[in-house]
């Protein structure tokens, strides 16, 4: 099979989206995008994509009205939307999809590639899914067709359900985005590895004045030490929780070293090096920002019940997700319609691990 018979079907035109769509085009693969809500990106049935940043160019695709006519021709699947519409973008694509597909969810978080993958089986359909904690590319879409891809990571960590599957989708995704992924021992691992959670809370939080006044304000420049402290702190509970499901996941400071090749070692330097070489990207200007809107109810509320049926206790977790709710005045915990989709407050830790094989 050459790259141009692989066909990926990418749901989402935000900036991870675009980025992707992007990034496959000049890789010679085939490419269709397709915006969930239809709000995105509607017909001609083909684009012009431009691309601008560390991948420049310009990129035609397809692009599919519904969900059925992403998934006719895909070979893959990318799951590139906020984890806020990945049960309804999963309910959408299930009844279209098809043995031997591959679904790639980047980034996972809330183990939504769990649903995915036992909505299909419910269906009588074997699939694929494939976990990343975070995404190959950053990016920010600047308009319906153009997007702004700030950096490629250098590593990331992969996983797949069921996970027979990993060595031949890991084989997959080095084609089609390179050979850049670390194996994580499960979707739960892949889940707890994304750090967008215990950075973007405090990041938004702390900062909240010059997002309700959408200031221009470099995020990197606003992680000062006391933010960084609570930071480190919210993410010693992330890799505490980790260690009670047997996981190992690295630390904040690991993931900026191989995401940005990084060399500093406090998460407060680490901050000062980001803004000096790259002086931004800027933080959010809009009070409904994902960084409190997808990060503290598929994140930080996700760890919170996962903690509760380990038994152990994640005060600075909790805590950040009572100031979130109380500052943005949304009950957070509530909006995740994930947790009991997937029966997790009934679950025990075992039962949960062997869901994960
Ligand atoms: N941007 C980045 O650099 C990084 C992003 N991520 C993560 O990657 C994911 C995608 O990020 P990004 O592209 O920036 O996000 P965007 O907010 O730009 O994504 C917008 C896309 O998501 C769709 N979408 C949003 N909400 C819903 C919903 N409730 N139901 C269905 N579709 C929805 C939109 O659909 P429509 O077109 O129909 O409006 C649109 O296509 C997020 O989980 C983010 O946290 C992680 C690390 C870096
Ligand atoms: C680009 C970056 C690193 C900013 O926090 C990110 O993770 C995001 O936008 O989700």
């Amino acid at each position: 099979m050459t790259r141009q018979d692989i066909h990926v079907g990418v749901a989402g035109v935000g900036g991870i989206g675009l980025a992707n769509a992007a990034w496959l085009r000049q890789a010679g693969f085939g490419v269709s995008l397709w915006s969930p809500r239809g709000t995105g990106l509607a017909g001609p049935a083909r684009c012009e994509l431009h691309a601008t940043g560390v991948l420049g160019g310009s990129f035609e695709v397809q692009v599919a009205a519904s969900a059925a006519e992403l998934s006719r021709h895909a070979d893959v699947l990318v799951i590139a939307v906020p984890v806020n519409g990945h049960k309804a973008v999963f309910d959408a694509l299930a009844p279209h999809l098809r043995t031997g597909q591959t679904v790639v969810v980047s980034s996972m978080s809330s183990l939504s590639a769990l649903y995915a993958y036992e909505l299909a089986r419910s269906r009588g359909v074997d699939i694929t899914v494939v976990s990343m904690g975070t995404t190959t590319l950053t990016a920010r879409r600047a308009a319906s067709n153009e997007v702004k891809v700030m950096t490629r990571r250098t590593r990331l960590g992969i996983s797949a359900l069921p996970q027979s599957a990993l060595p031949r989708a890991k084989a997959l995704c080095q084609a089609l985005f390179g050979d850049v992924f670390d194996e994580d021992a499960n979707a739960l691992a892949s889940a707890l590895t994304n750090i967008n959670p215990v950075a973007h809370a405090p990041l938004a939080v702390f900062n909240w004045t010059r997002i309700e006044r959408a200031e221009n304000w470099p995020q990197y420049h606003y992680m000062t030490p006391h933010v960084a402290s609570v930071i480190v702190r919210l993410d010693a509970e992330r890799r505490a929780l980790a260690r009670a499901f047997g996981l190992h996941v690295r630390s904040i400071e690991e993931h900026f070293a191989k995401s940005f090749n990084t060399r500093s070692e406090q998460l407060a330097d680490i901050a000062a090096e980001l803004h000096a070489s790259r002086g931004g990207p800027p933080g959010p200007t809009d009070v409904g920002t994902r960084f409190l809107g997808e990060d503290v109810p598929y994140g930080l509320a996700f760890s919170s019940v996962l903690a509760r049926i380990a038994g152990m206790p994640m005060p600075c977790t909790e805590t950040m997700i009572e100031a979130s709710s109380l500052i943005t005045g949304r009950d957070l915990r509530a909006e995740n319609d994930l947790i009991d989709a997937l029966g997790l407050r009934s679950e025990t830790p075992d039962g949960l691990l062997e869901r994960l094989r």
